[in-house]
């Protein structure tokens, strides 16, 4: 459920026709909703209700901020009391700034920098999801050395199928996240001992866009008798970190689980472990909250195919067509009703630079119209400025209002960023 719509024949944001925002702001541009950011957030914090009613504490919510890093997105999910999953220190800066609370911070990746664990323990997150042996040294010897103690878990990897696109699939074992259940004791026993560190828990995330619940069913299992073994070996256990990856519906037939399925398996699958839990859900908050919209340039005949509408957005401001081969669904601002089979396309100089091929979609001339829905996440936080592009805008909507709320950053600002060294002035 969205709030974006037709009114009067237009396509609208809340209340704001789609046009106006074209017209002021210009094309490409993602909008976004604050009521479908807000409505997802409670819908997923409801979901998990079932936890708190069989006794759990309240639960963590972590927004993974990789899926929309945009300041206004966190400041939305900061006021509905979620915290924030970050990988990288850049992250970690922009949930401080939105006003995310420190020790609702928990901080995942494989590839942490001495600057970004030191950076962790200055302001103080809650906690680390530590991916290797290596890594939690470090961060102890770190820690240690200035009196401090970091809070972490230790992020397994179960070796399970997410079922899901291999380029956003996490919990096999031939992935680099985490640490192969095979040696979770033994590293969790090592780490433990360490000064500086205080390992309360252990973490999983098997991946991203999952329509299915088995395997994260199966993944969580596999936790829960890691918590037991662990406990059996003399440890306290205390938290436990499930990540995220639910999915959202791209296109029609695609039924992802809901939050509220999602709630009842996890409260089933965790009665009895007696921890705090959290969770790190990206684009099943943002996905369905943000729309890229766009302007046809021209209409080409095709060769031996459909024609080309091709549309001022391309690859490099939503790359996951080009990246996953994934489906957005396309619709006109002012559907006339009437439709044509097209191959949506891009401005940039690869055939990659496809959105869809074959696509019945509204009919649509130069200088219509249109959107790439479910793209608030791994949308405009993909960008890049490919063919001296620029990077997209970003605006957000909240009832009958909207404010810009990331700038285009235009191709001759980026050059200004760049040098040609004296060495090559002759
Ligand atoms: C550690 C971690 N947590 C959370 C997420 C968010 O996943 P999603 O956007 O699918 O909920 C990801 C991305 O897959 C991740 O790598
Ligand atoms: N970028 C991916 C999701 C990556 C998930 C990262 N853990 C996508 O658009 O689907």
């Amino acid at each position: 459920m969205d709030h974006f719509r037709l009114i009067d024949g237009e396509l609208h944001a809340e209340d704001v026709p789609l046009s106006r925002i074209a017209a002021e702001v210009g094309t490409p541009v993602y909008v976004y909703s604050r009521a479908t950011l807000e409505r997802h957030a409670r819908v997923f914090r409801e979901g998990l209700a079932p936890i708190v009613e069989q006794g759990g504490p309240e639960p963590l919510i972590a927004f993974a901020v990789k899926s929309n890093p945009n300041l206004a997105v966190l400041r939305v999910l900061a006021r509905e009391g979620y915290g924030a999953d970050v990988v990288s220190g850049g992250e970690l800066v922009r949930a401080l700034a939105a006003g995310m609370p420190a020790e609702r911070i928990v901080f995942s990746g494989v590839g942490k920098t001495r600057a970004e664990l030191q950076l962790g323990l200055d302001r103080r997150i809650g906690q680390f999801n530590i991916e290797s042996s290596e890594e939690g040294r470090e961060l102890a010897a770190l820690a240690d050395g200035q009196g401090l103690t970091a809070q972490a878990t230790l992020r397994i990897n179960p070796d399970v199928d997410a079922k899901t696109h291999a380029k956003i699939s996490t919990g096999k074992a031939e992935n680099k996240f985490g640490i192969p259940l095979i040696r979770a004791r033994e590293t969790f026993a090592e780490l433990a001992a360490l000064g500086g560190l205080h390992l309360r828990g252990v973490a999983v995330h098997i991946g991203s866009q999952l329509l299915d619940l088995e395997p994260l069913e199966t993944a969580f299992a596999k936790v829960g008798q890691l918590v037991a073994d662990l406990r059996a070996d003399g440890h306290t256990i205390t938290h436990v970190d499930l990540g995220g990856g639910l999915g959202v519906p791209y296109r029609a037939g695609e039924n992802p689980p809901s939050p509220a399925d999602y709630g009842a398996m996890v409260a089933r699958v965790t009665r009895d472990w007696g921890v705090h839990l959290a969770f790190e859900p990206g684009r099943v908050i943002a996905g369905n909250a943000g729309v890229l919209l766009t302007r046809v340039v021209r209409v080409k005949r095709g060769g031996n195919g459909p024609p080309f509408v091709i549309v001022d957005a391309a690859m490099n401001d939503l790359a996951r067509p080009a990246l996953y081969g994934a489906w957005h669904d396309f619709d006109a601002v002012r559907p006339s009703g009437e439709r044509m089979t097209a191959n949506v396309v891009g401005p940039i100089c690869e055939t990659g630079d496809t959105f869809a091929t074959d696509r019945d979609c509204d009919a649509l001339q130069s200088g219509d119209l249109a959107v790439f829905r479910t793209a608030g996440a791994y949308g405009a936080t993909m960008a890049s400025s490919y063919n001296s592009r620029g990077f997209v805008a970003e605006t957000m909507v909240d009832g009958a209002r909207y404010a810009v709320v990331a700038d285009r950053i235009a191709a001759d600002v980026i050059m200004d960023a760049e040098r040609v060294p004296d060495f090559l002035q002759d």
